[in-house]
């Protein structure tokens, strides 16, 4: 079966101040519904490579085939609207708006434009529910939530329009050894619903739960 993301040749030099290569030319094929994570030493370029897979980034040479569609060339219209339909993102901030209710955080992650609010608040609930929080905390104010909390709620967030493909930057970074393992395993349990995952960590948890491992160090694929 084709991979649903493939990578061929993709890398990243950088023109100013002085060009810099942030990434040599690598490959990366990553099957649909699997969990993947990105590995390396601090600066190896592992969060170059998932804004790259994000479409947040425009690798300087290289092909990147999504579900068989090329993506390089595309305008940044294009690419917004393909992040919007297919990804999730987790960041390590949780980069929640804090006055705002629980609630009313997830629903930012909703983009079918035309939804109504009843429906909104339905689906941000159960996104919610997957992530073990329930009604009291939904109600709550992001600002007064735990920072295992507020990670639950921004991986909701990510997970609530059923992305293809969630991308996660160090979401274990910051957090408790227990709760870091539970974020782990929600992460994890989003493939079980046919979700493919791809997380950048230096957490070796991570990294054993994977389907597939890629080892970066000096902007190589080893
Ligand atoms: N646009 C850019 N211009 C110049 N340098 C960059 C740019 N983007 C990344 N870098 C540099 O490229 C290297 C790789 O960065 P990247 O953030 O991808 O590494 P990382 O493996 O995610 O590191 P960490 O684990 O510390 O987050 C770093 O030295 C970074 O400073």
């Amino acid at each position: 079966m084709a991979a649903l993301i493939e990578l061929r040749g993709i890398g990243l030099e950088v023109a100013a101040p002085v060009p810099t290569r942030i990434l040599h030319p690598l490959a990366l094929d990553v099957a649909a519904g699997t969990f993947v994570a990105v590995v390396g030493p601090s600066g190896a370029g592992k969060t170059t490579l998932a804004s790259i897979v994000g479409a947040l980034q425009r690798p300087s040479e290289g092909s990147y085939r999504y579900d068989g569609d090329e993506l390089t060339g595309r305008g940044l219209a294009a690419l917004a609207r393909f992040r919007a339909q297919r990804l999730g993102f987790v960041f390590q901030g949780s980069h929640l708006i804090d006055e705002r209710t629980t609630l009313a955080n997830v629903e930012l992650g909703i983009t079918t434009p035309g939804v109504g609010r009843p429906q909104r608040e339905a689906t941000s609930a159960e996104a919610l529910s997957w992530v073990g929080l329930g009604d009291d905390v939904a109600r709550r104010r992001a600002g007064d939530l735990s920072g295992g909390e507020r990670h639950r709620v921004a991986i909701a967030r990510a997970l609530v329009k059923e992305p293809q493909v969630v991308i996660a930057d160090e979401p274990t970074a910051a957090l408790d050894q227990p709760t870091g393992q539970a974020i782990l395993a929600l992460l994890a349990r989003a493939t079980e619903r046919g979700a493919t995952v791809v997380v950048v960590t230096h957490d070796e948890r991570a990294a054993a739960m994977a389907d597939q491992v890629v080892t970066l160090v000096d902007g190589r694929r080893t």
